[in-house]
């Protein structure tokens, strides 16, 4: 099957990676479509595939892959074949809008992240109810690649997972950023600080993930009577992170409806 990646920026390059680690293009059935000429320059080289400015590829593709700006959609001028697949990762982005432009029935509209990058991404993902059986298995495969899948049944939840698992690896990069600099505050050398913060992080995300234990037990496990951490999370909930947070995600989920214009 042909392929077409539209836009080859951070996220088309991370899917492209991660579907040619896995078997699930080979590099002679891919063009990606990109207006940045050296980015188109580096994909060849990288990848083996075609990188062209073009949209004729777009044709002839039986997957397109829509990774370009929500705002640069209306530059995508291609057309796609009859019973083409088109993929979007778009932020906010609805179904209806890409069926209109491309006058096409078959979307699935995803929302992967960029740890795809090392194929450790979290994509949620659903499809118009016309997309074949066999189409959700080539969305499926596709996002497989790149991490986890997970397919939600109703629309609205991309928009919520967008300002979640979509938006999240910056949230996590803040936490890290700032971790870091309390650890130097207190007189650890940057990088020793980097180390204990990097590895602190991962473990407790594994750990989260394998004990079957929710996080609120795990933090009460770390949380000894009158000790270190008590101390430390009192300053952190006076500061109200929790809010900070949750006000955060309720942000970028508001943001992602507005990027997908009125209902
Ligand atoms: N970054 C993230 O964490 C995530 C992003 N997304 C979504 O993925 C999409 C892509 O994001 P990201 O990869 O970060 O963006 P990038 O800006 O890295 O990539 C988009 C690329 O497409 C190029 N481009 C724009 N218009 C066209 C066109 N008409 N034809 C060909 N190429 C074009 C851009 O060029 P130029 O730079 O010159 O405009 C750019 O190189 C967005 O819709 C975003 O909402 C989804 C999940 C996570
Ligand atoms: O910030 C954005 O709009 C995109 C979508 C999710 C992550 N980055």
């Amino acid at each position: 099957m042909k392929v077409a990646i539209v836009g080859g920026g951070v996220m088309g390059e991370a899917i492209l990676a991660g579907a040619l680690d896995r078997g699930v293009f080979e590099p002679q059935d891919v063009t990606v479509i990109e207006k940045v000429d050296a980015r188109r320059t580096q994909l060849r080289a990288a990848y083996g595939v075609e990188a062209t400015a073009e949209f004729g590829p777009m044709g002839d593709a039986g997957l397109v892959v829509l990774a370009v700006k929500p705002q640069e959609l209306a530059t995508v001028k291609g057309r796609v074949r009859p019973g083409a697949l088109i993929l979007s990762i778009m932020a906010g982005v609805r179904i209806a809008t890409i069926q209109e432009a491309f006058d096409h029935p078959f979307v699935v509209r995803a929302m992967p992240n960029t740890p795809a990058a090392i194929r450790a991404g979290m994509t949620a993902w659903t499809a118009a109810p016309t997309v074949t059986v066999e189409q959700r298995s080539i969305a499926r495969r596709l996002l497989g690649a790149i991490g986890r899948e997970l397919y939600v049944d109703d629309e609205r939840k991309i928009d919520m997972a967008t300002a979640v698992s979509g938006s999240g690896p910056a949230y996590v990069f803040l936490f890290i950023e700032a971790l870091i600099e309390g650890a130097v505050n207190v007189g650890l050398p940057r990088a020793q600080a980097e180390e204990l913060v990097v590895q602190t992080v991962v473990g407790s995300a594994q750990y989260l993930q394998e004990s079957g234990k929710s996080a609120a037990e795990l933090r009460a496990m770390v949380t000894s009577p009158a000790g270190t951490t008590a101390a430390g999370l009192l300053e952190m909930e006076r500061a109200a992170l929790r809010a900070a947070i949750i006000e955060g995600v309720r942000a970028a989920y508001a943001r992602a409806v507005e990027l997908g214009g009125p209902a």
